[in-house]
């Protein structure tokens, strides 16, 4: 056993210098697999990833062995007590190459699914599902697409779930945890977390509850009584997305003023000729505009901004990647020149800007404050980059005001996406928990998620489900095994970090119309926080910002506060009742 802090300081050196040359091979491996879907880049991937866990086994276990109660220096623990998380490196080799291989199963099923016709074309899920979810108003049409994925996925994913759950519950258990829930939740560094975000969803429901009623509404009127309850759930195909977890698409069947429809960016986007690369160009223009670092050269030449042309599989589920060489950071995704996916374009750059500005540090604390800190930054910026200020000031809107009215459309349409999105990221993990800790057991898998569905998001299923069935399946994460939890914090913590910068930038007026494109002060701001990477506790980097030491809902509040007003209003002139106290859709029996 070593008590030398001296002794410790070389080891993690040691790490440092070795790390590099290993982590930055099992990247390429899993960028080479991820962009060009092939038996021959799979197989190397896998021996990449049993070479790295060797690798953080073999620094996972000599960490353990250091005494540090009495070492001087706070960040040799903090990164020695890092470093002992090994996760799945945990598991012994041959079931550690088992694992592996079930989770590239799992997530290349998701990755390679696609859903054909009858006699001609199969449809992938980006661009063409989400497009009829999005776009098509024949209920039938949804349900063939929101059906014909699930089987697609969900009942490929389902024989398998279960052994992926044992798998990880026992690399948990490796860890030191109870279960893999416990271990995904240890990265939050909070013994109060569950209730905290408790605490967070039940303060942000009345925003959910009077939306739902007003969408309901709306609903009823364009579908009819044989397809909604004014009294019950609604059925998950009409929202205008594949999981039902934002609604944005749909802000033409509910507008509050449809005689003041908003502008069709996208529409404006390809009368201008945008390109994929041109949305990247744009979103590095706004970080570059608040005096933040630029994508650098190799962005431009190793990212993946488009679905490749050559007929090659590939990962189309966006992502952001960093290698281990200085400057060689990247993004997946599979562009289609639209408004959504300029936003969702920001959003990555986020998470490339925090590369940039961390790389700096030990490869220890080359991450974010947490999980969710990394999400919210992208998610901040997409909310000035989404405001009306700033898609007139890049020419993509041409009126010049807006409207009380108009102001009304805006909001909703914000609302669509984050105000829906409440119920949706908070339940995904409440769900996997229970799953992991064996609360909801295999033989109950679906009709515990659609529980869930109907407790948080008060939708159900639109035809009857069976335990056949594998909707959690259908939803990326799920099979990709990655924590979802983190975009319900983003969401609180995106409006507290939008409130601060907006500031910071000298902002007056109302939170939705602030535009924090330029600001210099806002993005020194932003930058000072990102380059502490994970190498303080994430509740102190939030006070540092804020001034706040934990996740506030008040900015949240504050930015849709004359929506939830109006909501509030309608639903009392249309007599709508908040919640669903019939609690199944049509079809299925009343008890
Ligand atoms: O999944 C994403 C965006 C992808 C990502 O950027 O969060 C990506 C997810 C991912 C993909 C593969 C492996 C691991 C995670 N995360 C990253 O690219 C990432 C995560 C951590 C650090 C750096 C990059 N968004 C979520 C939630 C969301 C976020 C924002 C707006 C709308 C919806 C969704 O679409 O359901
Ligand atoms: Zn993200």
């Amino acid at each position: 056993e070593f008590y030398n802090e001296t002794q410790a300081k070389m080891f993690l050196q040691f790490y440092e210098q070795t790390a590099e040359v290993v982590l930055s091979e099992f990247m390429e491996a899993t960028w080479d697999y991820v962009t060009n879907i092939t038996r021959l880049n799979r197989e190397n991937m896998l021996q990449k990833e049993v070479e790295r866990s060797q690798f953080m086994l073999y620094f996972g276990t000599r960490a353990r062995l250091f005494k540090t109660d009495h070492f001087q220096d706070p960040s040799v623990k903090r990164m020695l007590s890092k470093l002992q998380n090994v996760d799945k490196s945990a598991l012994p080799t041959e079931e550690l190459r088992e694992y592996n291989r079930l989770l590239t199963y799992m997530e290349t099923t998701y990755s390679t699914a696609e859903v054909c016709l009858d006699e001609g074309p199969c449809l992938s899920l980006e661009p063409d599902l989400e497009e009829v979810m999005a776009t098509s108003r024949d209920q039938k049409e949804l349900l063939w697409a929101w059906q014909g994925w699930r089987d697609a996925v969900g009942r490929q994913i389902r024989p398998f779930f279960d052994y992926y759950v044992h798998l990880s519950n026992k690399a948990a258990q490796y860890n030191g945890y109870e279960d893999m829930g416990a271990l995904w939740r240890s990265k939050y560094e909070s013994d109060t977390l569950e209730e905290d975000l408790k605490q967070l969803y039940e303060e942000l429901q009345p925003l959910y509850l009077n939306l739902h009623a007003y969408v309901r509404r709306s609903l009823y009127r364009y579908y009819g009584p044989e397809l909604i309850n004014l009294r019950g759930p609604i059925p998950a195909h009409l929202l205008g997305n594949m999981w039902a977890q934002s609604w944005d698409k749909i802000l033409d069947l509910v507008l509050p003023y449809p005689k003041k429809p908003p502008e069709d960016i996208t529409k404006i986007m390809k009368s201008q000729h945008w390109k994929p690369e041109k949305m990247f160009h744009e979103a590095n223009i706004f970080f570059t505009s608040m005096g933040l670092l630029p994508a650098p050269p190799d962005f431009w030449i190793k990212s993946m901004l488009e679905r490749p042309a050559d007929g090659r599989e590939v990962e189309c589920h966006a992502s952001s990647w960093k290698f281990y060489r200085r400057d060689d950071v990247r993004v997946k995704k599979c562009t289609e020149v639209t408004i959504e996916d300029l936003l969702s374009i920001f959003h990555q750059m986020g998470h490339i800007q925090y590369f940039l500005q961390f790389q700096n540090l030990s490869i220890i604390y080359q991450e974010g404050a947490s999980p969710a800190f990394e999400e919210a930054v992208g998610s901040a910026i997409t909310l000035s980059a989404s405001s009306y200020k700033h898609l007139l000031t890049r020419g993509l809107l041409g009126q010049q005001h807006q409207d009380s009215e108009e102001e009304v459309n805006f909001l909703l349409g914000i609302a669509l996406e984050k105000i829906a999105f409440i119920p949706f990221s908070y339940m995904i993990d409440v769900f996997r928990w229970k799953v992991f800790d064996g609360t909801i057991t295999k033989n109950l898998y679906n009709q515990e998620w659609w529980n869930h569905r109907l407790k948080y998001q008060g939708l159900c299923p639109p035809v009857p489900r069976s335990e056949e069935d594998f909707d959690p399946g259908a939803k990326f994460h799920i099979p990709a095994s990655v924590p979802y939890v983190r975009y319900f914090l983003s969401l609180v913590l995106q409006f507290q970090f939008h409130e601060a910068l907006c500031r910071a930038a000298g902002h007056v007026g109302p939170l939705h119309r602030c535009d924090i494109f330029n600001s210099k002060v806002a993005g020194k701001m932003l930058g000072d926080i990102l380059k502490l990477g994970s190498s303080r506790p994430w509740q102190e980097v939030l006070r540092e910002m804020t001034g706040e030491s934990s996740p506030s809902t008040k900015a949240f509040m504050t930015f849709f506060k004359p929506l939830l007003n109006w909501l509030v209003n309608e639903n009392v002139k249309q007599g709508d009742i908040l919640g669903w106290p019939d609690y199944s859709c049509s079809f299925e029996e009343k008890s």
